[in-house]
């Protein structure tokens, strides 16, 4: 009879992959009372059946970086074991059977080289060589990843798990949770039928089954279980060195297995699975072989291995894995419930995934943070769409199509749009708005001019794509007149109360405690000075402040904010994020036209830049920000949405003499680069502080208040950086769309971090980090010679500590 402990730091609940790697990191960290909960028995429910392929390249550093930790650490878990684990190194190809594709899989190569990978281009016949059983007809050319490898995944789950025992942890299988005890937004034991263990964690790794047990609990973990198929020959004499195989153009993988192949794929129809629930009883269960479906896919694969013909098919797995509407993995504490963290949705790289990804959770569980940026993964990164079932699916299905179509520079999803709407939405179609969408939200990206025959809609490639001239209008237009942007989807919060002031001052790096009127451009930190947030903080009265943050950031800044408010702190937080649209005019035009519409003094004197009042417009009351991201003169006007239409109509109109046009985000991006405005997510995050990002400014390390991060950007200021953000410029036809990789005298030093095009100045602009772990400061980084290598090309660049444009700032404040 099992005895279950009592307590324990730690409650991990999933006995796959992901969570006995995070029972063997956890009790490596020396929580040795970590406790494991399977329901059934390990690996029973999604690992037993992965194809247990180890890629590594991912269009995010961090989350390569996690990747390969699985692989140093699969390189070294036999022997520290002393269980099999399948582990081998023979590395990954990924095929090109087009222009477009072998363009995709050389930017790759350049990313790969970016991150510290190695990555060699192949001419087919030497893919060949490495893969003798392929036919190379159609092959364009090949990538190989020599540190790629390939793993049994219920062995290597063993293995990790034996680990865990070995370092102190304990398992127990067919014990299950039944409920979770929460006292005042905190867990505080779980509940399963062999009794009761209280604990300060509990880290959800329950697979396809996260959904349905996190939304008890008041969680959402927006994941889809979808039918995925693979076939295994029977021995073919396949040698067991071959490396693993992606063939996106035929949507195809491929692995060895005792002599025979392994082939699976994503197919543009998946059928997702249990759309209402997942059966009672489903462990170490498959679903029925679907020949029918898996035809696409064996078509595909014939073409490519013309031995499959006549090998035998031994079987063909259909197991439902867990997938995401992003196709990211989902990580972190959630943001409904406090110490209830959540590792699932692994989009078939769990076995890839599962050492970084235990390894991450481990130290985030037990550290209260994650040990570096994984944004691109977190929890907090989805929104109100999320919610819906039906809409998670749609975008589902949708992303798992595009498993391994091209990753195209600019690309939006199709599914399950229209779902947020600006009230200017039909407007704005009107006007030849080409829309993209961000947490649901739709936002125009650029304006066709439908009377010049152009039609809004994208056309990918990896040059220039369709969209280049319509925008280089609206940056011109935004530089000599004025534009006007609809932004009603940033996320806008208040924060109110007799202690607001006090407690917004502890979260935010910059001094908020300023005038009512003061806007606040503002970072907020972590205890290690990274930047978390970064956005505009208006004090609109004495007790009451007006927060907006970018669309993505809604979950993720409401969070932080009210997490860190810190206990016994008088003042409560609230997203009104629906209740106001955004319009921002910008441009040199922009006081004459708001002149025009409102009788409030918006002169130079009357409005200073870096101030927020109300004023009238159109029977409306604005709250109006004096604030750019585009590097003009120019206010944002919040306004209750249902004057949005009649705002905005009285400001084309105003404008019509001014030459006002309308904007969209492309526009917006190509004009902060010129201005060499951070992006949080990509310039700036957690992994960044304000000193290596050039925002030292922001800081109020010279005020006497404390604030969170102080300590460590104290540290930072006083011993240097180690890394500092510049901005880059090259020849107007090298296309740059960020993680180019950066060469400073002939050794590589970083990665863009963003990329794109200035019109103002004709040049191909990006920013990223100039490392040296000896140092780095402005002389340092202005001092060196400079390349990128962009698509395995090297191209001379300049390097600037300056913006391109505006460096006075006399635009912005005139
Ligand atoms: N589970 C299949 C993984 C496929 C891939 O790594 O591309």
């Amino acid at each position: 009879m099992t005895t279950l402990p009592t307590t324990a730091k730690a409650v991990i609940i999933g006995g796959g992959i992901i969570g006995c790697s995070t029972a063997y990191h956890l009790a490596k960290l020396g929580w040795t009372d970590t406790v494991l909960l399977e329901r059934k028995k390990l690996t029973s429910g999604t690992t037993f059946h992965a194809a247990g392929l180890v890629g590594q390249l991912r269009s995010n550093a961090n989350i390569t970086q996690l990747l390969g930790y699985s692989v140093d650490l699969y390189s070294k878990l036999e022997e520290e074991t002393g269980l099999g684990t399948g582990w081998k190194m023979n590395g990954g190809l990924r095929l090109a059977c087009n222009e477009e594709r072998w363009t995709e899989v050389k930017r790759q190569a350049t990313t790969a080289h970016s991150f510290g990978l190695e990555m060699e281009l192949l001419t087919p016949s030497e893919a060949l060589e490495l893969w003798p059983l392929m036919d190379i007809s159609d092959l364009v050319g090949a990538a190989f990843m020599p540190t790629d490898g390939q793993a049994n995944p219920s062995d290597i789950t063993q293995a990790l798990a034996k680990g865990a025992r070995m370092a102190g942890a304990s398992i127990f299988e067919d014990t299950k949770v039944t409920d979770l005890e929460v006292e005042n937004g905190r867990i505080k034991a779980v509940i399963t039928d062999l009794g009761r263990i209280e604990c300060e964690k509990v880290i959800v790794c329950a697979g396809q089954w996260t959904r349905s047990f996190a939304k008890r609990f008041g969680v959402n973990v927006p994941l889809v279980s979808m039918e995925h198929q693979y076939m295994l020959t029977e021995p073919m004499g396949v040698p067991g060195n071959l490396p693993t195989l992606r063939d996106p153009d035929r949507l195809c993988y491929y692995k060895e297995e005792v002599g025979g192949l392994v082939m699976g794929g994503y197919e543009p129809n998946p059928i997702p699975w249990a759309v209402d629930g997942i059966p009672e009883g489903f462990h170490y269960s498959l679903l029925g072989s679907n020949f029918d479906h898996f035809e696409q896919i064996m078509e595909q694969a014939l073409g490519r291995v013309p031995g499959l013909q006549t090998a035998g098919i031994k079987t063909l797995t259909n197991g439902p894995e867990s997938f995401t509407p992003d196709g990211n993995f989902i990580i972190g504490e959630a943001p409904e419930l406090k110490n209830f963290f959540v590792g699932a949705g692994f989009n078939a790289f769990g076995i890839a995934s599962g050492g970084g990804a235990g390894m991450v959770l481990a130290e985030w569980a037990k550290n209260g943070e994650p040990p570096f940026d994984l944004w691109s993964a977190d929890i907090r990164r989805f929104g109100r769409p999320h919610f819906d079932t039906d809409w998670v699916r749609t975008r589902t299905v949708e992303a798992y199509g595009k498993h391994y179509t091209m990753a195209w520079p600019y690309e939006e999803h199709d599914s399950g749009r229209p779902c947020r709407k600006s009230p200017l939405y039909d407007v704005l179609a009107d006007a030849g708005a080409c829309f993209g969408e961000k947490l649901g939200w739709e936002r125009p990206n650029w304006f066709a001019d439908t009377s010049r025959g152009e039609t809004p809609k994208d056309v990918y490639s990896f040059g220039r794509q369709n969209w280049f001239e319509a925008v280089g209008r609206e940056h011109k237009a935004a530089r000599d007149a004025a534009v006007v942007f609809d932004q009603t989807s940033f996320a806008k919060f208040a924060l109110k109360g007799p202690d607001a002031v006090a407690a917004l001052n502890w979260i935010c790096a910059n001094n908020v405690d300023r005038p009512v009127g003061s806007l606040t451009y503002t970072q907020m930190l972590n205890d290690k000075a990274g930047i978390e947030c970064d956005l505009t903080v208006g004090r609109v009265a004495h007790d009451e402040f007006y927060i907006v943050t970018g669309t993505g950031f809604a979950t993720h800044d409401f969070n932080w904010i009210s997490r860190n408010i810190p206990e016994g702190m008088n003042c409560q937080l609230f997203d009104i994020t629906s209740s106001n649209a955004v319009l921002a005019l910008m441009g040199p035009e922009a006081r004459n036209i708001l002149e025009k519409v409102t009788r409030d003094d918006v002169s130079n004197d009357g409005f200073r830049f870096g101030t927020i009042r109300t004023i009238g417009i159109a029977g409306c009351p604005v709250q109006a920000l004096r604030v750019t991201y585009v590097g003009e003169l120019g206010w944002e006007l919040h306004l209750p949405v249902e004057y949005a239409e009649a705002v905005y109509a009285a400001l084309m109109q105003a404008g019509r003499d001014h030459g006002l046009k309308n904007a969209g985000y492309r526009s917006l991006e190509a004009l902060r680069l010129e201005k060499g405005y951070r992006a949080w997510g990509s310039d700036i995050g957690p992994d960044h502080t304000p000193f290596e990002a050039g925002l030292g400014w922001a800081v109020k390390l010279g005020k006497n208040i404390d604030f969170k991060g102080r300590a460590a950007a104290q540290a930072q200021k006083s011993g240097g950086v180690k890394k500092m953000l510049a901005c880059f410029t090259v020849d107007p036809d090298v296309v740059l769309l960020g993680r180019e990789t950066i060469y400073r005298n002939g050794q590589r030093v970083g990665w863009l971090t963003s990329g794109g095009y200035g019109y103002t100045v004709g040049k191909s602009i990006g920013l990223g980090y100039v490392r040296n772990p000896d140092g780095v400061d402005a002389d340092y980084v202005m001092s060196g010679d400079y390349e990128l290598e962009v698509a395995t090309e090297r191209v001379r660049a300049q390097v600037h500590m300056e913006p391109l444009y505006d460096p006075k700032m006399l635009k912005v404040r005139g």
